[in-house]
């Protein structure tokens, strides 16, 4: 049986056929409104407190690939923001697409980036990241856009390491990376009830997406779209447009941190 993807036959739109919770009323991403969203004062700044000694491995799973890191203490951490309680950073991960105009998930008054970084952090209230998976309040994914620019320098460091997992399935150590070096100078934030954006597509993520994006070179760009989703031996099929659309906001409130 074809597990899911992002192809016509096991894309975002088939996924409700396994994972009925896609047509629930918390799905991510969405668009993002500013006009609409609402100020909240009483909403408290980011605190992301992360120990480059804490990076483990990178991992290329046939969806994206990934930075995993070392969470069995609290020592890489997100606190404050729109959550309570300490969340510990679990693993990094992006979204992009096979031409720059397009590859976010989020999108703000419907502009698509051509990247986006999800920083995904789990409620250490619960006793594992699979346990907090499934809980209202289990997650915490911090949403960072990729804009075309200048190469970013502390992005090369990630994707020079590309080279060693280009096929599903592939990891390598990546020892001592600071993921706070891929955070914009500003932590304004957007925030909103949501979930996973790919299967289970658990309603279980409170997401904090930056207000200002990073920068990213075309040739950085193409260094992502040089990854394979499918298998050493496989016939090859470019890593590319592994976003899942907006969803419907089904009069969720989205608040800003920022005026
Ligand atoms: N794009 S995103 O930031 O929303 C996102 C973040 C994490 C995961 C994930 O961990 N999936 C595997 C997985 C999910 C579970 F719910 C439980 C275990 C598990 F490995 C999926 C999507
Ligand atoms: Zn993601």
């Amino acid at each position: 049986s074809h597990g899911w993807g992002y192809g016509p036959t096991n894309g975002p739109d088939k996924w409700a056929d396994d994972y009925p919770v896609a047509n629930g009323p918390r799905q991510s991403p969405i668009n993002i409104v500013p006009k609409e969203a609402l100020y909240d004062s009483a909403l408290k700044p980011l605190k992301l407190k992360y120990d480059a000694s804490n990076a483990k491995g990178i991992l290329n799973n046939g969806h994206s690939f990934q930075v995993d890191f070392v969470d069995d203490i609290d020592s890489s951490t997100l606190t404050g923001g729109p959550i309570s309680g300490t969340y510990r950073l679990r693993q990094f991960h992006f979204h992009w697409g096979a031409s720059n105009d397009r590859g976010s998930e989020h999108t703000v008054n419907g502009i698509k980036f051509p990247c986006e970084l999800h920083l995904v952090h789990w409620n250490t209230k619960y006793p594992s990241f699979g346990e907090a998976a499934s809980q209202p309040d289990g997650l915490a994914v911090v949403g960072v856009f990729l804009k075309i620019g200048a190469a970013n320098p502390r992005l090369q460091k990630v994707l020079d390491a590309l080279d060693a997992i280009r096929t599903k399935g592939k990891q390598t150590t990546f020892p001592n990376f600071d993921a706070k070096t891929l955070l914009p100078t500003s932590l304004d934030y957007w925030t909103y009830d949501g979930s996973l954006t790919t299967p289970p597509l658990l309603e279980s993520v409170t997401w904090i997406v930056l207000k200002e994006p990073i920068s990213v070179s075309p040739a950085q760009m193409d260094k992502f779209r040089s990854l394979l989703f499918t298998g050493e031996g496989d016939a090859p099929c470019c890593m590319v447009d592994n976003y899942r659309p907006p969803q419907p906001l089904k009069g969720r409130l989205v608040r800003a941190s920022f005026k």
